[in-house]
Parts: structure tokens; sequence; C-alpha cells
């Protein structure tokens, strides 16, 4: 079994993080560009595969999506079940947690988990039957950090919000209704902040399962922001909130 990762920063991210999973490497044939060369020499130092391919063979490898001249073929991630979640959670002093009800655009997946590894946050958690793949146009736009926040896929996502609840989560869910703002709620203890699918929003239940509902102000006159960019909203608020003495 392996994956493929593609782009520069995806394939530096993960020789950063875990070299051990490279198979080996191809790159454009003919491609001498300078942001290249230095992660070849980074690649070649650890030993690492690297082969020459031509435009037609990488672009199939990567759905279309833009790969950057190179292309990785990689050992899976580790994989995390349903059930290292309560022990996931069990080990943090102050869980910080995202939950995505539905985004199924693997754009989006992959600009969250970006998000979501730049603020700091434990684990991604989404519904088994409700969400993009982590596929490799998802894992390109994460920029290297789909291989390093745990993405957590449940069966029942508001079963899965009652035990957090029970462990003191306090659960934050987003809504562009909602009468109070993200800059008003308080975010500093042990949370998880709930974004919605990119057409309806959150669920009936996901929402009925919410402790509290905050919206992002909006001056104009469109009525929701991509739910990536409302994700980096909430969660650097949030961030801001857990850093200020
Ligand atoms: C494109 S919006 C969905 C819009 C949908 N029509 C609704 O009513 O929720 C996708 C997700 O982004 C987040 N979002 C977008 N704009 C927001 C805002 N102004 N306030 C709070 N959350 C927002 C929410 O999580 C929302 O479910």
């Amino acid at each position: 079994m392996s994956e493929i990762v593609f782009g520069i920063h995806a394939v530096q991210a993960l020789l950063d993080s875990d070299p051990q999973r490279f198979q080996e490497v191809f790159i454009l044939k003919g491609r001498d560009d300078r942001r290249l060369q230095p992660l070849i020499k980074a690649l070649e130092a650890q030993g690492i595969v690297i082969q020459v391919a031509n435009r037609q063979w990488l672009d199939s490898k990567v759905e279309g999506a833009v790969h950057q001249g190179i292309v990785a073929r990689v050992k899976p991630g580790r994989q995390y079940q349903e059930g290292d979640l309560p022990d996931l959670i069990a080990g943090l002093d102050q869980p910080f947690l995202l939950i995505l009800d539905g985004v199924t655009d693997p754009h989006n997946l992959g600009a969250c988990l970006r998000s979501a590894d730049a603020a700091g946050v434990h684990a991604v958690i989404v519904p088994k039957d409700r969400s993009a793949q982590l596929n490799a146009t998802a894992k390109k736009v994460a920029s290297g950090a789909a291989e390093n926040v745990p993405l957590i896929r449940v069966t029942n996502l508001a079963r899965t919000m009652r035990v957090l609840q029970e462990a003191n989560v306090w659960i934050v869910g987003t809504a562009g209704e909602a009468d109070h703002t993200v800059f008003q709620s308080k975010m500093t203890g042990p949370m998880a902040l709930v974004m919605g699918a990119e057409g309806e929003g959150m669920r009936r239940l996901t929402r009925e399962h919410c402790d509290e509902l905050i919206s992002i102000p909006m001056a104009g006159s469109v009525s929701s922001l991509n739910v990536s960019v409302a994700t980096g909203i909430c969660l650097f608020e949030a961030v801001r909130q857990r850093t200020s003495k």
C-alpha cells in the first residue's frame, strides 16, 4: 500500500516530519527551478530514490491538480480510529478540537487542516459518511498539515459530541445567524469548534448538540464566508484568547 504526496510544500513537510515514509520520488523531466533544487538535495541526502518522469505521467498521478514538478510515493501515515479519541483527549491539558460537519470539497478539507495545524489543533473530527476523502488534492492543499494533525472519522457525530461534553469539552458551533459573535465567545478552556457544510451549514442534530452558537459578523452583501476562511478566523480568535495573558 502506498499514497501519493505532491507539491513542493507537501513533500518538504513530510520530509521534515517523517522521511522514513518515502518510497520513491518523481520529478518532472527538465524541471530545474530554484525552489525544487534544495528539496531534491534534501531528499538525496536522506538516500531517497529520485526518478525523472514526463509531465503526462506526473499529471496522471494527481487527479488534474498542480504538482509543481514533484510527486512522491509514500507509505501510508498513521490512521487514527474513532476509538483513539478518548485516549487522545485524556492526555491533553486543554483539548482544542475542530469538527467539520459535512465539508465535502477536498480543497476545503485541506485548507481547514492547514489552518488547524497552524492553530495547534489537537485533532480534526469528521463524520464517516459525510466528509471529503483525504485524497491527494486535500493533502496538497493542506501543505503538509495532513501528515501532522490527526484526522478522526466517526460513525455518529452527535454521539461523539456527547462523549466530548462528558469529558468537559465545550462545543462551539458556527452559524451566520447566531446573535453571539466569535469575538464575544469565551474559548479559553477545553473546546471543540464545529463548522458546517459548504452548502447547508451544520445539520440540525449537530447544531442541537452545540453548547453555544457563534457568528462571524458580516459587513457586506455576502451572507456567508467560505468554510475554510471561517475556520481560520474562528480558530485564530480562539488562539488569541488562549495565548493572551
Ligand atoms: C458557506 S457556509 C454555509 C452557509 C449556509 N447557508 C448556512 O446557513 O450555514 C459553511 C460554513 O462556514 C461557516 N461560516 C461561514 N460564514 C460564517 C459566518 N458568517 N459566521 C459563522 N460561521 C460561518 C459555518 O460553519 C458554515 O456552516
